[in-house]
């Protein structure tokens, strides 16, 4: 791995998110794999990552698309995903964007409240309605990331989708579930399934998406263990004649590295900052969420000291780790965060007016492929009118 990196670097230059293909297959092979013998869609969750290039891999092995709205969609588009494969998604969804999802035969969409309901799908359309339903289960994941307690924005109570279920029981199709994201254990998924059944069976709902958030092992935590989760969900899907999913990070979290360079070393009374030229604009998850990402530095000469790994900006939230044992690298030095595949890129930013990275596959033949350029400083304010 150690000289693919340094390459990569020799030829596109740092920052760079660097994709292996192998791994991207791997993964995605599992989560297609878990339900096969039912009736099921397999979808990949576009906010997790939108490369075009990346999702048409996954979109030739079958996957349909989980969307938020337009952008998300036209990343589709361009990876050739089909609309009878896409599930739209939101909490939000206007007017003007269900226009346009009818209008690009977007199959299925997941009505996010009671009220939204009222306001957008009343009338007979073409989309296939499933209603998203809070189960109020503690998804025991970090509480920005969890989505299926009452007190979440995320759903409507089951209350409430029985009574649209009795005044409009021909208009809907499905249920919709997702609890939250990075979830290691079974028995949330479970249970939330579970108790969603009881009324499919009331109201004869056939069809089911159960959402996304298979967690995977960044640092102690085991990864969801799949075989579990078959056993445990499939005696209930079994009733269903539609299951759709709509995975992220476990397809694409451990097929990504940020690969970045070291551009200052100091040392204060208290403590070592190694600080890179990538912080929480590259990669936000651990300024967000205190989220622990595996840092490898590439030439391992340096002693092992205990280090904070921290980007160039102007905030003390600006890390990438703390406190972790690193080879202590030099300026220029090499070094790679791990499962960084995953609302990597797709939540970086332009903070401080810095650029985003590049973005490169590195195939199965060993060869590389750009697969988005760096980001120019003169396209930041292209769009502003002085
Ligand atoms: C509605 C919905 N579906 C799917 C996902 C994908 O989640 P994950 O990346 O955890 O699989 C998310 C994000 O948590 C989501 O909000
Ligand atoms: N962005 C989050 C997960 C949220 C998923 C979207 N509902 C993360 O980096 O872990």
């Amino acid at each position: 791995m150690k000289e693919k990196f340094e390459n990569i670097a020799d030829i596109y230059g740092t920052p760079v998110y660097v994709y292996f293909e192998d791994i991207l297959l791997k993964r995605a092979k599992k989560v297609k794999e878990v339900f096969e013998d039912l009736n099921f869609l397999p979808t990949v969750a576009v906010k997790a990552n939108n490369n075009p290039a990346l999702l048409k891999i996954l979109e030739e092995m079958g996957f349909g698309a989980d969307i938020l709205g337009e952008g998300e969609l036209l990343a589709c588009t361009l990876a050739g995903i089909s609309p009878d494969k896409i599930v739209w998604n939101g909490n939000g969804k206007t007017f003007e964007q269900k226009e346009y999802m009818i209008k690009n035969k977007v199959k299925y969409v997941n009505v996010d409240s009671f009220e939204e309901f009222n306001y957008l799908w009343k009338e007979e359309n073409n989309i296939e309605l499933f209603l998203r339903v809070n189960p109020d289960i503690d998804a025991k994941t970090h509480p920005y990331i969890s989505t299926g307690l009452k007190k979440h924005k995320f759903g409507m109570s089951f209350t409430q989708a029985e009574d649209l279920l009795k005044k409009y029981s021909e208009r809907i199709s499905g249920f919709h579930l997702h609890i939250g994201s990075q979830i290691t254990e079974v028995l949330p998924f479970k249970e939330a399934l579970e108790k969603t059944y009881e009324l499919a069976k009331k109201y004869n709902i056939r069809k089911i998406n159960i959402g996304g958030g298979w967690g995977i092992k960044y640092k102690s935590e085991n990864e969801l263990d799949l075989n579990i989760l078959r056993k445990e969900l499939l005696p209930t899907l079994k009733n269903f004649d539609l299951i759709i999913n709509e995975i992220g990070r476990f397809i694409f979290a451990p097929a990504g590295f940020l690969l970045t360079k070291v551009v200052m070393v100091k040392k204060t009374e208290t403590k070592t900052f190694v600080v890179t030229e990538s912080g929480m604009n590259h990669l936000i998850r651990p300024a967000l969420y205190g989220a622990y990402h595996e840092i490898e530095v590439l030439d391992k000469s340096g002693p092992v000291e205990k280090v904070d790994v921290v980007g160039p900006l102007c905030e003390s939230g600006d890390f990438l780790a703390k406190d972790i044992e690193l080879n202590l690298p030099k300026i220029g030095d090499l070094i790679v965060v791990k499962n960084a595949g995953a609302y990597g890129f797709s939540m970086a930013n332009n903070y401080n007016g810095t650029t985003q990275p590049a973005e490169v596959l590195v195939k199965k033949d060993g060869s590389l492929k750009l697969i988005r350029k760096k980001q120019k400083v003169e396209e930041l304010f292209s769009s502003c009118i002085i």
